[in-house]
């Protein structure tokens, strides 16, 4: 029995059950071939689709329905949504429009997408800066009280200098756009940032839903050797181990690397490596919470420095 019984119900002779795992973060690191790994467990489905994408907000322009702190769940209740991000909302100084989730249906419109098997969904934009992502949170914990949550980290210089080419424009919340890496790398930390400093995310996911159903996984780790983490995910919801077909787990899913040819790609990653820089510090804050200094991904005192 998984850790998180799902919310079930029947239509016309058919049994739909709401996800019991949530991957809610991070965009490019690793979610497609961890989901398709999953999936190739007998009691594991990722229903219709991997990314259901149930708990992204819909922008309203047509009313101002409140504040743009202010975000509409499904059943019309309001909710505030930037109470604690040190930076403000997105939009920020802007009359941004409300947000809403009114329209999207019913805990059953989402559990339709799902069959009898205890479902995952993976949506990489839920976890990242903002009030949107912050409404995301909101509205998972009214749907999904007792899901355990999943989040992927990768190297957040390389994550955040990856953008030098492929601007963040499906996460509705990163509207933030590289522009050279020089003012990147050496204005101040702009909202952007806070998409990869993780430390502050996961603070906010633990005081929601408990620290005990929040699993993160490292990228680079996923990426060595799947198969532990694919042990530990299993433990997480509560499943017995299962032996991952090993031609499943051979293939990568979702492969570009065409961001490291960008020219400036390697400067940018030097640039934010330095001890003194937003993602190092970050980092710093990340390791110490979590109690273990993997999660810095790069020294604090980088050779790089002396190469810059
Ligand atoms: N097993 C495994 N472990 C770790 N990383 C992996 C793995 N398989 C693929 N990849 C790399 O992940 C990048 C794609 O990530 P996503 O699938 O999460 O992207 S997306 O946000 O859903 O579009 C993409 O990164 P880049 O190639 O650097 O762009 C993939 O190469």
């Amino acid at each position: 029995v998984p850790a998180a019984a799902p919310r079930c119900f029947e239509e016309n002779g058919e049994r739909h059950c709401l996800p019991i795992l949530l991957g809610v973060a991070s965009v490019r690191a690793g979610t497609t071939s961890l989901a398709t790994y999953l999936a190739a467990h007998p009691k594991l489905s990722w229903g219709t689709r991997k990314e259901h994408h149930w708990f992204r907000f819909l922008m309203r322009k047509d009313e101002a329905s409140g504040p743009f702190s202010v975000a509409e769940m499904a059943d019309g209740s309001l909710r505030e949504v930037n109470v604690t991000f040190s930076t403000g909302g997105l939009g920020e100084g802007t009359a941004f429009p409300a947000i809403s989730q009114v329209g999207r249906g019913d805990w059953r419109s989402y559990a339709r997408q799902f069959g009898p098997e205890y479902g995952f969904d993976f949506d990489p934009c839920y976890l990242a800066h903002g009030m949107l992502s912050r409404a995301s949170m909101m509205a998972i914990k009214e749907t999904l009280p007792n899901a355990k949550i999943l989040a992927v980290f990768r190297d957040p210089a390389h994550q955040h200098c990856s953008r030098l080419r492929d601007n963040v424009r499906r996460c509705a919340d990163a509207l933030s756009v590289m522009r050279t890496p020089d003012a990147e790398c050496k204005g101040p930390a702009r909202p952007h940032f806070h998409n990869y400093c993780y430390v502050e995310h996961v603070e906010e996911w633990w005081r929601e839903f408990g620290r005990h159903n929040v699993l993160l996984v490292k990228s680079e780790e996923l990426r060595e050797d799947p198969l532990p983490i694919l042990g530990t995910i299993l433990r997480f919801v509560g499943l017995e181990p299962y032996d991952f077909p090993r031609d499943v787990l051979s293939r990568e899913h979702n492969v570009h690397n065409t961001t490291r040819r960008h020219p400036d790609f390697d400067y940018c990653l030097q640039a934010h490596r330095r001890p003194d820089t937003f993602l190092t510090s970050c980092n710093d804050r990340l390791a110490t919470l979590l109690g273990d200094p993997k999660w810095h991904w790069w020294p604090s005192s980088s050779k790089e420095e002396d190469e810059l």
